[in-house]
């Protein structure tokens, strides 16, 4: 049987071997050119690609620099005049989510009573980012500049403790929301977690370095049924991603105290409310829905049981942070260097008394003389909590803290901001969520 070989090379022996060798020779170059070939294209695709890559890098540098909101000789007048300190003893306050809920109510007080402020905030838009350039609009009226950037910019951060040496910061820039983390989760990490880290670097490595208060949450209580919620209860079983990346922030917190000696206030803010407030948070939304005459959702927690919340008034928490603020004490640390222990504090920040969900829709049913359409529903697993109670003694041991509005009396006023801003055409034509 003639083998495969024999079938494709003539059968003289000689000429086979001559043949043979010269057509071995002619595959070799072949193959030789062909790889020669690939190996030249190879090379072009990679010089291509290196070339794309650094023409993309040249054109978002180049549009950083473009589009910066922040930078050059007047953008550092603003900030220096903006945390100008006009009373004897006052401070310098760098105000983190400057334009947020409580960032601008803080702001504005701290103003008034002479210290020097100034804004941080990335006007992102988890809620209705006009709101917060209204925001912005009423603290620009009364002298308090906002700068547009984001925690994790490092670059911005050390420009900032380059041209004012602050006192303090109050960093209130947070994703907020319980619910939300469900939908977003990588948002929580990035400004709760990897924010709150850029933050306390250049908090750190500042010199002077500043004592630094900052926003934790009630939520970090979790699943905690001991009732009132002191700051010495278990925070180790949060329920939601949100709640998990406020405990973590107040162990974060914890370490740069210990290592640099940076004086830290955490803050457990209980439920928030009030004019200029979130409108994702229920308050805000049911106002919106009942004047719209669209449905509301009610959550109701196991056996039928209420939800309830320590609905803290946004007047009663100014006091807090700057109660906070004036009994901070000291950062110990310079140039990244601890130099002795500094306090590492945490309160609970609330009203004491809570107020079940459907009670909230009540009185927003009587000051807007609006009926609600309420569906009551079954609270989903979604990280909510059944209630929250505040036990502020801490708070108002160190610093007399004490709140003064109910919830009746602070709805009242929100409705009136409400209506008084978005008007009486129910909000349809400024708001987006
Ligand atoms: O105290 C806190 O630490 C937290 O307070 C609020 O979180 P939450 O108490 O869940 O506030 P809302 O979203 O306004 O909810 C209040 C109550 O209304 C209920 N709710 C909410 C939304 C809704 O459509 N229906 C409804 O019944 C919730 O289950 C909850 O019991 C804030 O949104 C958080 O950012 C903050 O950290």
């Amino acid at each position: 049987m003639p083998s495969l070989d024999d079938e494709h090379f003539p059968s003289t022996p000689g000429k086979v071997k001559g043949e043979r060798a010269h057509a071995m020779n002619r595959q070799f170059h072949r193959c030789f050119a062909s790889t020669t070939t690939m190996f030249l294209w190879a090379l072009f695709l990679i010089a291509l690609t290196a070339s794309y890559l650094s023409f993309q890098s040249f054109v978002d540098t180049g549009s950083r620099y473009l589009t910066a909101s922040w930078g050059g000789i007047q953008w550092e007048k603003q900030v220096r005049t903006s945390a100008e300190i006009r009373r004897s003893g006052g401070f310098s306050v760098l105000v983190t989510g400057g334009a947020g809920f409580v960032g601008t109510h803080v702001s504005l007080a701290l103003k008034k009573r002479g210290d020097g402020v100034v804004g941080l905030d990335n006007f992102n838009n988890y809620y209705d980012p006009s709101l917060k350039r209204a925001r912005k609009t009423l603290l620009n009226n009364h002298g308090i500049f906002v700068v547009e950037g984001d925690i994790n910019d490092a670059r911005l951060l050390a420009k900032l403790f380059d041209v004012v040496a602050f006192t303090h910061v109050m960093h209130l820039a947070a994703q907020a929301g319980v619910r939300y983390a469900m939908e977003n989760p990588h948002s929580y990490v990035h400004s709760n977690i990897a924010g709150l880290v850029a933050l306390l670097e250049a908090c750190k490595s500042a010199n002077p370095q500043p004592a630094v208060v900052w926003a934790s949450s009630s939520s970090v209580y979790g699943l905690n049924e001991k009732v009132p919620f002191s700051e010495a209860d278990r925070t180790d079983q949060p329920a939601s991603l949100y709640a998990a990346t406020k405990k973590a922030g107040e162990e974060i917190t914890h370490t740069y105290n210990h290592i640099y000696g940076l004086s830290i206030t955490g803050l457990r803010f209980f439920t928030v409310y009030g004019p200029w407030g979130r409108p994702d948070m229920a308050y805000f939304s049911f106002t919106r829905n009942i004047l719209q005459g669209k449905p509301i959702t009610v959550y109701r927690g196991k056996n039928r049981v209420d939800l309830a919340r320590d609905f803290t008034y946004i007047d009663d928490i100014v006091k807090g942070c700057l109660g906070s603020l004036d009994t901070a004490g000291k950062s110990t640390g310079s140039g990244g260097k601890k130099r002795g222990p500094a306090p590492y504090r945490i309160f609970n920040l609330g009203n004491t008394s809570p107020v079940t969900v459907p009670t909230l829709v009540g009185i927003l049913e009587r000051h807007l003389k609006m009926k609600a359409k309420k569906n009551i529903v079954d609270m989903p697993g979604n990280g909510d909590v059944p209630f929250t109670h505040a036990n502020i003694s801490l708070a108002r041991m160190e610093f007399g803290y004490k709140p003064t509005t109910d919830l009746q009396t602070g709805l009242k006023k929100f409705v009136r901001w409400y209506l008084n801003y978005y008007g009486y055409n129910h909000g349809q034509s400024k708001l987006v969520n």
